[in-house]
């Protein structure tokens, strides 16, 4: 193997870059020369990609975004559009591709592998919804992000007594609610993979108010209800309270990575480059305890389902049982 390719796909995660530069790095390590694949797979399929030199990655450790640009290409589903993608790697003697992205990336690398070309699958999206791992790159960063914003909302919540109901991302998955919502001391955390009663909700921040609390937040997965539905259905129980719903939305994709997720991207971009020339394919990396795992992309996506952290899920249960 002489040659390998790297591309980010689906929607961009702080510490993409880092696994970019720790790919570009220990591949010339290893004496290979590494192509940048520009806009993930819909630059794959049109030939957009060239050589990366230390110049492309320098700085680039401590950035948000992805220096490689990203995209939703959803003709990359379409078996003519995988195989003009491995046409275009052969065109430029590649042996092997990093892909960088979410659970739907890892779809892509697998549909190459199917068709011959070794891929290897590296967690890059803030949701943190890939199963096997217990970590994506991007989620630290995104649930910081969001604490941040969290905290200064609720400045001005404790000045004017409000209710806060703040919706964060995570697609399908409550993961960045979950560790927001702990994080921040939040009165109630609503996520996708729960039910909840409107009522129990209610009560629960009016006993928190009749406890001496001056503000109340509620931290809302976008999975499991939009802001404005959700404000509009929350009044009718607390009339007596003032209520406002924000979507934190992009900014949670934004900002300098944080070193966690720097340490990750760094050992998960070379371990990658590793297995390649092991002659490994359709696997992912991921973490477990702390530790960079190996996992095969048909069995683990396909026989798995993303866990939430149930146990920090109760736990703020219990910390908000309060009686009125
Ligand atoms: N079944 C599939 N077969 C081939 N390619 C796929 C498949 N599913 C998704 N892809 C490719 O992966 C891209 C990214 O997928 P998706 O939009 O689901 O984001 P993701 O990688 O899950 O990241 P995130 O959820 O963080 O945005 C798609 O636009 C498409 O190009
Ligand atoms: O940037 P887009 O295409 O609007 O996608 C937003 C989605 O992407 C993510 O930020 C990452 O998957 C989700 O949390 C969110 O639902
Ligand atoms: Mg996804």
């Amino acid at each position: 193997m002489k040659r390998i390719a790297v591309l980010t796909s689906g929607g961009d995660a702080p510490g993409m870059n880092a696994a970019i530069r720790a790919v570009l790095n220990q591949g010339m390590h290893h004496g290979l020369e590494v192509y940048g694949v520009y806009h993930g797979f819909q630059g794959l399929v049109e030939g957009d990609l060239r050589l990366l030199t230390v110049n492309d990655v320098h700085h680039q450790i401590k950035l948000g975004g992805t220096l490689l640009h990203s995209a939703r290409y959803p003709e990359f589903k379409e078996r003519k559009n995988q195989e003009r993608a491995i046409e275009q790697l052969k065109k430029q003697k590649i042996d092997g591709l990093i892909v960088i992205g979410g659970d739907g990336s890892f779809q892509g690398a697998l549909s190459l592998t199917k068709l011959g070309f070794p891929a290897i699958g590296i967690p890059g999206t803030i949701d943190n919804d890939i199963p096997g791992t217990e970590y994506t790159i991007g989620f630290d960063s995104a649930v910081t992000v969001a604490l941040d914003a969290i905290d200064k909302i609720s400045d001005t919540a404790a000045s004017h007594e409000r209710t806060f109901v703040i919706e964060v991302m995570g697609r399908h998955a409550g993961d960045i609610a979950i560790w927001a919502g702990v994080a921040a001391g939040a009165d109630a955390i609503i996520i996708p993979e729960e039910s909840f009663d409107m009522e129990q909700v209610a009560y629960t921040v009016r006993a928190g108010r009749r406890s001496g609390k001056d503000y109340s937040l509620i931290i809302l997965a976008e999975g499991a209800m939009a802001v404005d539905e959700f404000v509009a259905e929350f009044k009718e129980h607390v009339p007596e309270q003032s209520v406002r719903g924000v979507a934190l939305s992009h900014i949670q994709r934004g900002g300098a990575p944080t070193a966690r997720d720097r340490v990750f991207a760094t050992s998960m971009g070379a371990k990658a480059v590793d297995l390649l020339l092991e002659g490994q394919a359709g696997v992912y990396l991921g973490i477990n305890e702390e530790r960079v795992s190996i996992f095969d992309i048909v069995e683990t996506l396909e026989k798995n389902e993303h866990k939430v952290r149930e146990d920090l899920y109760k736990l703020n249960l219990e910390l908000t049982d309060r009686d009125l």
